[in-house]
């Protein structure tokens, strides 16, 4: 990576304004994976170690611009102090007199960790004051949220612009193992898609299309392209505006001679629980009023082979409701499967890591990345705001 790390700069006596991506998996007021904070020590204790003053600034969820009570981040707050061994200051406020005296309170070594970003309406939209707000609590900008850096945000990107601003270690591991991994890629490669958020993966597979052997689909993404294929899907989860994009990727995909794969089989509910009455269908056969929460067992043998014969695998999104045991099979047959190839792997996505570190696979794989969209985009091809901003080494 040619960009700055906190190795390079003084910190002594130095205000740090810290982005980190602590959007972790949550139950109620309970964090249930603390992954994305235990990737952040590093530098936190770095900047603690050397004589900072570290204020963190992190979004947790999508609350879109106002306050929500279950996405402060107090008890994030409370996870990091246990695992600093030290007391994490938390406002309830983003910016303003609240966080100024908490600032002007502040000795070297100590953390204050700001309200979720994302409360200010500001942040989403990368507004220049919000991110000349935060520049000015502090002297140095470091960006260690790797999970974030696709967003061009107020907290991610305008506020490079009015501080030096370098990565932190999290942010530098990323960048350069992932990238290692994909400047010759070993043959075959396989990407696996999966996971919820449809409308942000979809546009990747385009890319991703130009340089794998194997694409496979899995999760609520797959839906739209099993519709797109004529299918019926029930409740299942749709973007309805992206069928013919699926249409178009899985033509690309055949003129480019990429096996393309989506799932055969799916486990379908009457609802969403763990106490729903269940059925394995082909995909023809998904009942109106059911909706499919998992891969079945035809394709999970199919996805299994796939994945044990590939020398590269990236893997980015659960291939099901992972989280409720009657629909976690597939990603756990994807997970097993990846931690028995011989092939390099490399996951991302919060939820997918969550997953491997749930079903004790995450240290068979190669690299556990913290980043799902971002891990994407950068393996696109694509430059990450969160990184271009940052100074570059001389
Ligand atoms: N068939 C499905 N229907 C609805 N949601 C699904 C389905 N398969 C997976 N999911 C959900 O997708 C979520 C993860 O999606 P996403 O955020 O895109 O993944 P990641 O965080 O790994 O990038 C999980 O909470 C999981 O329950
Ligand atoms: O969890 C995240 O992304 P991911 O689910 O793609 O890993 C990041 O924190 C970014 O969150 P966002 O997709 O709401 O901008």
């Amino acid at each position: 990576m040619n960009k700055k790390t906190i190795r390079d700069v003084e910190v002594q006596g130095k205000t740090v304004f810290c982005r980190v991506d602590f959007n972790v998996p949550m139950s109620g007021k309970e964090v249930t994976d603390d992954t994305r904070i235990k990737a952040a020590l590093p530098t936190i204790k770095h900047l603690t170690g050397n004589g900072a003053k570290v204020i963190l600034a992190s979004h947790l969820g999508r609350p879109k611009g106002e306050a929500v009570e279950e996405l402060r981040l107090d008890p994030v707050a409370n996870r990091l102090s246990d695992l600093l061994g030290q007391t994490v200051t938390k406002t309830d406020e983003v910016h303003g007199s609240e966080v100024n005296q908490a600032l002007s309170e502040m000795e070297n070594g100590d953390v204050l960790l700001i309200e979720n970003v994302r409360f200010h309406p500001g942040e989403e939209k990368n507004d220049a004051d919000l991110a000349k707000a935060f520049a000015d609590m502090a002297d140095l900008y470091v960006n260690d949220a790797f999970g974030a850096a696709h967003r061009a945000h107020a907290s991610t990107a305008g506020v490079a612009e009015h501080l030096p601003a370098v990565a932190g270690f999290l942010m530098e591991k990323e960048i350069n193992v992932l990238g290692q991994a994909l400047s010759d890629p070993e043959r075959p490669f396989t990407a696996i898609i999966g996971g919820a958020k449809v409308k942000d993966k979809i546009g990747v597979i385009d890319n991703l299309i130009d340089k794998v052997d194997h694409l496979i689909i899995g999760g609520g993404l797959a839906y739209t392209f099993i519709k797109a294929r004529g299918y019926e899907i029930g409740k299942s989860l749709l973007e309805e505006d992206k069928i013919d994009l699926a249409k178009e990727y899985m033509k690309k995909a055949e003129d480019k001679g990429v096996n393309f794969h989506m799932p055969e089989d799916v486990i379908v509910a009457d609802d969403f629980s763990d106490s729903a009455n269940t059925k394995e269908v082909g995909i023809d056969s998904i009942p109106a009023d059911w909706e499919a929460l998992d891969i079945g067992p035809k394709t999970r043998e199919k996805y299994d082979q796939i994945i044990k014969d590939s020398k590269l695998v990236i893997w980015n999104g659960p291939m099901g409701v992972f989280e409720l045991e009657t629909f976690a099979n597939g990603t756990k047959a994807v997970a097993n499967a990846l931690a028995n190839t011989e092939g390099y792997t490399v996951i991302g996505g919060g939820d997918s890591a969550a997953a491997v570190e749930k079903f004790g696979y995450a240290d068979d794989m190669d690299h556990v990345s913290t980043g799902g969209g971002a891990s994407l985009e950068f393996m696109e091809g694509k430059e990450l705001p969160g990184v271009a901003l940052l100074n570059d080494k001389e």
